[in-house]
């Protein structure tokens, strides 16, 4: 598996997956932006998904199973992404380099024919990873925002969307290193002094750009209110809300807070952490 330099104004789509040896295959800015914008409609329609069911508490209660094989107390939510990412695994998805695994240390070797994914990462760099703080901020933060209170037994289908929520929501975040590759690539000569004297504010001010942050959080709000409403063949049925506006499925304002507070930031501290292994 060759590291491939990457080269910027190049025409032609990369697909999500950087997976093909051909080199004219490459990778620039607003590649890498348009993958982040196709992520989106997955982010959103994964909300939707899990805001079906109520919160239901019991699913995140580590107390709840009792002693899991010997592991301790895990909750059910723990104990679906944990089990799924096991297979996984075994069938090869953290071969590809945008996948990265919550639990890593379970994980056996894939059973399945190695795939030649082309590696566009610093491979010393392409090691950053905040699942952690992924893990927290859904659980804690973005979880109680989306879902309503409530229980209706049926905590596997909640675990199952949650876990779909968590593995979009962290390829999102973790291709802040590709974003940050390209940006290292594009421009070398202004990220090196800044990575050689280890300054993470700099670095901060120069990968930021704010119209484009805020262009991300208008549409992500715009998709959660389209994606959301029910469609009918007949407009007068659509159900509205008390300022007459189409019942949205997940909050739009929630999903355009979700992206300000925490889906960018991590983003953000991705690339930072990144660059700062560029030169290494
Ligand atoms: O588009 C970029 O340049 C990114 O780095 C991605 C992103 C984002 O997370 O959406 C993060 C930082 C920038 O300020 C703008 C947007």
């Amino acid at each position: 598996m060759a590291y491939q330099i990457l080269h910027k104004n190049s025409s032609r789509p990369l697909p999500e997956s950087s997976c093909c040896d051909d080199p004219l295959k490459t990778l620039s800015l607003e590649l890498v932006r348009d993958t982040l914008v196709r992520i989106e409609d997955s982010i959103v329609f994964a909300l939707i998904e899990r805001a079906r069911f109520p919160l239901n508490s019991h699913a995140y209660d580590a107390s709840y199973l009792g002693n899991h094989r010997g592991h301790g107390e895990r909750s059910i939510a723990e104990v679906f992404v944990r089990e799924t990412e096991v297979i996984e695994a075994k069938l090869g998805r953290y071969q590809n380099p945008e996948e990265i695994p919550f639990f890593a240390d379970d994980l056996a070797s894939p059973f399945v024919p190695a795939f030649n994914y082309t590696q566009v990462l610093y491979p010393a760099a392409a090691s950053v990873n905040v699942s952690k703080d992924i893990w927290d901020m859904y659980f804690k933060k973005l979880l109680p925002l989306i879902a309503s209170e409530g229980d209706d037994g049926d905590y596997v289908s909640a675990a199952a969307a949650d876990l779909v929520c968590l593995q979009v929501l962290s390829r999102r975040i973790h291709y802040g290193r590709q974003v940050a590759e390209v940006k290292f690539s594009d421009a070398p000569q202004d990220y090196s002094p800044a990575i050689r004297a280890k300054d993470r504010n700099f670095l901060m001010k120069l990968l930021t750009f704010e119209s484009v942050e805020e262009m991300v959080k208008k549409r992500v709000e715009k998709k959660a209110k389209v994606f959301g409403q029910d469609v009918t063949l007949n407009d007068k049925n659509n159900s509205t809300d008390f300022d007459g506006e189409p019942k949205c499925k997940v909050d739009p304002s929630v999903v355009g807070r979700l992206y300000s507070e925490w889906v960018i930031p991590l983003t953000k501290v991705v690339e930072v952490e990144y660059l700062l292994r560029r030169l290494d």
